[in-house]
């Protein structure tokens, strides 16, 4: 299980995340949700070692000091937003750098051909380059470079971020799957109703703090728009 405890986190000078204690437990999907600037990819950031941070970060109990290369052999990979691809590369090379942590390289083409039967579009298009790929087909590359390394917790930054209905649908159809599959999921997204539909528990982000915690089931989706649209008091 993935936890934290008071932890602060941000950009040099500037502090964003103010005493953050979360836990994301193991083989179910945890959602944050916010308005922009709220934190939340900040958070996702700190939890990947990429940001010093203060207060503690632990996974299955041992606690954290922050080396990206290092998390990532122990199962923990963040998707990024799909404009993040390798975009001078081809979908079949960013798949295949998704496979670089040591446990899982002998394993890739079997990877790769699961990869390719979740998104049979990745398949069509394996030899061209990621720049030139749809927003929709392009964060089915980020979450299939995600999923390269079998991980055993997934980190999703905004996967409907600009794309069609129908792709949103698309997109979470395959988080449904990977959840089913035992991944342990952090999903960050604005789009509060899908981001609900597949949630076991729900934290609303606000200004760096957390200011609501609840299981998805206890969640009203009117409710957590007015608190989401609240201002500070
Ligand atoms: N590289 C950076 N350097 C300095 N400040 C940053 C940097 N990245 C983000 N910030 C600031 O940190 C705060 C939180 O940003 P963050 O991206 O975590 O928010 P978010 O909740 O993910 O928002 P969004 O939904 O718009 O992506 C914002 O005020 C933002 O301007």
């Amino acid at each position: 299980m993935l936890e934290t405890r008071n932890l602060r986190s941000g950009y040099g000078r500037i502090n964003v995340l103010w005493d953050v204690s979360l836990s994301f437990p193991q083989g179910q999907l945890t959602t944050i949700v916010g308005q922009n600037g709220a934190g939340k990819t900040t958070l996702l950031r700190a939890l990947m070692g990429l940001l010093p941070h203060e207060g503690e970060i632990r996974l299955d109990g041992q606690r954290l000091s922050g080396k990206t290369w290092n998390l990532t052999e122990r199962g923990l990979v963040m998707v990024p937003e799909g404009r993040l691809v390798f975009r001078d590369m081809t979908v079949e090379e960013n798949l295949v750098l998704g496979a670089y942590p040591k446990r899982c390289r002998a394993d890739s083409r079997t990877n790769m051909e699961r990869i390719y039967g979740l998104f049979p579009r990745l398949k069509e298009r394996r030899g061209q380059l990621a720049g030139s790929l749809s927003g929709g087909e392009a964060q089915m590359l980020a979450m299939g470079r995600g999923m390269m390394s079998s991980p055993k917790i997934l980190l999703i930054d905004e996967p409907s971020l600009g794309l069609a209905p129908v792709i949103v649908q698309e997109v979470f159809g395959i988080i449904r799957q990977l959840k089913a599959d035992g991944t342990t999921i952090v999903l960050v997204e604005q789009n509060t109703h899908m981001a609900l539909g597949v949630a076991d528990h729900v934290h609303l982000m606000r200004s760096g703090q957390v200011i609501m915690s609840r299981p998805a089931s206890e969640v009203d989706l009117d409710e957590l728009h007015d608190l989401y649209l609240a201002r500070e008091a």
